[in-house]
């Protein structure tokens, strides 16, 4: 039977880039997506605001919503410091199959613990399963609708500490209206929005950053 686009984006990775380098699997990534087929990486544009946050926040704890192929996860994971480890989930078991594969072609295994199900079931077994207490930096790229219920069960699990900085995916495009009314309303976010685009496109994307203020 025909294979999938991630498939077809391993493969691309085991063929173009260098094993244990991370910025190649990126490189790989990205061209595969601009010359062959689009895939929803959150791409070169956004991921270089990403790399920009992660460094400024330089995490101890970190957890990313919607794994996909890996691409963020190896972005993110190539900044942290030795013995960060982040959490990342993903509901497809497809694309969680493809991910490890392209996270382990990256040499990154080690720095990443990949839980597959869905952010609701999972959130609040965080603390008790993976011994977290808060987290410094949550990358929210999943499903839109998602996006709102998560930030609140962050809130109810008591998972946000004063500082902790949530950097949103596709605020536009598709787009995250409620969660965007909520962190720009709420007394107890400072949000700001970066401005880009849908990644290998010219549409109007961006990400948006907001900080628990306690
Ligand atoms: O579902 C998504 N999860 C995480 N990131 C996503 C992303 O970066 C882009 C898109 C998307 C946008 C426009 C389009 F025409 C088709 C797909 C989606 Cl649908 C997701
Ligand atoms: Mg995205």
């Amino acid at each position: 039977t025909r294979s999938t686009r991630p498939q077809r984006m391993l493969k691309a990775v085991q063929k173009n880039a260098t094993k244990g380098n991370p910025q190649s699997v990126i490189s790989a990534i990205d061209y595969f997506c601009k010359n062959s087929e689009w895939a929803m990486n959150v791409g070169d544009e956004k991921g270089s605001i990403l790399d920009s946050v992660v460094t400024e926040v330089n995490p101890s704890t970190v957890l990313e919503l919607g794994t996909y192929c890996g691409y963020s996860t190896v972005r993110i994971a190539r900044l942290l410091s030795p013995g960060t480890k982040l959490i990342t989930l993903e509901f497809n078991p497809a694309y969680a199959a493809v991910a490890r594969q392209i996270i382990a072609y990256a040499g990154l295994q080690d720095k990443v613990t990949l839980v597959e199900g869905s952010s609701g079931e999972w959130i609040p077994q965080i603390k008790e399963r993976f011994g977290i207490t808060t987290f410094d930096f949550i990358f929210l790229d999943h499903w839109k609708d998602q996006y709102l219920p998560d930030i609140k069960l962050f809130e109810e699990c008591g998972l946000l500490r004063k500082g902790s900085v949530l950097l949103a995916d596709n605020v536009i495009c598709p787009g995250a209206p409620d969660y965007l009314e909520y962190v720009r309303n709420s007394p107890r976010y400072e949000s700001r929005y970066y401005p880009a685009h849908l990644e290998y496109t010219k549409l109007e994307d961006g990400l948006e950053k907001s900080v628990f203020l306690g």
